[in-house]
């Protein structure tokens, strides 16, 4: 079924294990994603950008924020699998607001580039708007690193964990953000790969609400080989190793946004498939690897983040 992202993570809180929040633009990503989430009886959170919503409705957001909709509600209401739609990364008022009325389970209002009671205002003005309409909302305290959807953020400032209380209690937003070390994309970390766990553990102390994980992907070592192989280079990539995922998950993030893992398991499928049936042109064989490395990539982080057989 079609459900509020807000009942997924409730209970991904109470058990203490995650969800994946798992990004499209397309048909097939989402058809892998959903045969990942059926074999391995997870539910499931499906995510778009903003650029998303932009690139599937050409142009039109409110027509790509219905486009995915009319989607994930096909795939979700046909299922045993609870499957919510969520906006990541809301900066801009209009294509919130396309969302909530296209019918999203969430949007995230990611205004953590503001000082504090800026962001709590426009925080609160978003959750007065989606609560009225049913929606949850998902906000970020702190910075990642790395490239955010094209804008680049100057360096990660991590969570203030008295702050985060402060804000929630504020903003009575459903599930936080807390940057704590991450950064969106392939390249994560420039040495070690480390996270504060510290003020991860002190955010859930001081809130007890589901948490979210951004910059979530661990850079498949297996695709990426796959990818090189045939023509890529991913030279310096680097993303978070499982074992540090889990202990995130263990100090209680519910929510783990994940990307880069999916791009990067499609291209090598594609690669890997051209380069070895050159005569082949129909996309429904040509795409046929691609999908099903995204499965594989998709049913591994389930199974790590303990949604496994929790649908
Ligand atoms: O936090 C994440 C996941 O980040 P990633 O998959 O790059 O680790 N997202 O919000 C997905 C969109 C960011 C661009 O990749
Ligand atoms: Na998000
Ligand atoms: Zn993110």
């Amino acid at each position: 079924p079609y459900v509020n992202t807000k009942d997924i993570l409730e209970k991904a809180n109470k058990e203490y294990y995650a969800v994946a929040a798992f990004n499209i633009n397309n048909l097939e990503f989402l058809q892998a994603i959903v045969e990942g989430g059926i074999e391995k009886k997870s539910p499931l959170i499906i995510e778009t950008s903003e650029g998303a919503m932009k690139y599937a409705g050409m142009g039109d957001p409110l027509r790509g924020a219905s486009l995915f909709v009319k989607m994930v509600r096909e795939f979700a209401d046909s299922l045993d699998i609870p499957i919510a739609l969520h906006l990541d990364h809301g900066k801009n008022f209009k294509y919130i607001i396309s969302a909530i009325k296209a019918g999203y389970s969430s949007v995230m209002i990611d205004a953590s580039d503001k000082p504090l009671e800026e962001n709590i205002k426009t925080t609160k003005d978003i959750v007065r708007i989606a609560h009225a309409a049913g929606v949850s909302v998902e906000a970020e305290l702190g910075k990642l690193a790395g490239i955010e959807d094209n804008v680049a953020s100057s360096e990660s400032v991590l969570v203030n964990p008295d702050e985060a209380k402060y804000f929630v209690e504020e903003t009575q937003v459903d599930f936080l953000a807390p940057a704590i070390g991450t950064s969106h994309g392939a390249f994560k970390f420039k040495g070690e790969a480390k996270l504060d766990f510290d003020r991860l553990k002190k955010v859930k102390e001081l809130t007890k609400m589901p948490l979210v994980l951004h910059g979530a992907s661990s850079v498949v070592q297996e695709m990426v080989e796959i990818a090189e192989n045939y023509g890529a280079d991913f030279g310096g990539s680097k993303g978070v190793p499982s074992d540090i995922l889990k202990e995130t998950v263990r100090l209680g993030i519910n929510k783990v946004n994940t990307d880069t893992d999916l791009r990067m398991a499609f291209v090598a499928g594609l690669r890997e498939f051209l380069h070895n049936n050159p005569k082949e042109f129909d996309p429904r064989k040509y795409m046929d690897t691609a999908k099903a490395y995204v499965k594989k990539v998709v049913s591994d982080r389930l199974e790590l983040l303990g949604s496994a057989n929790k649908a």
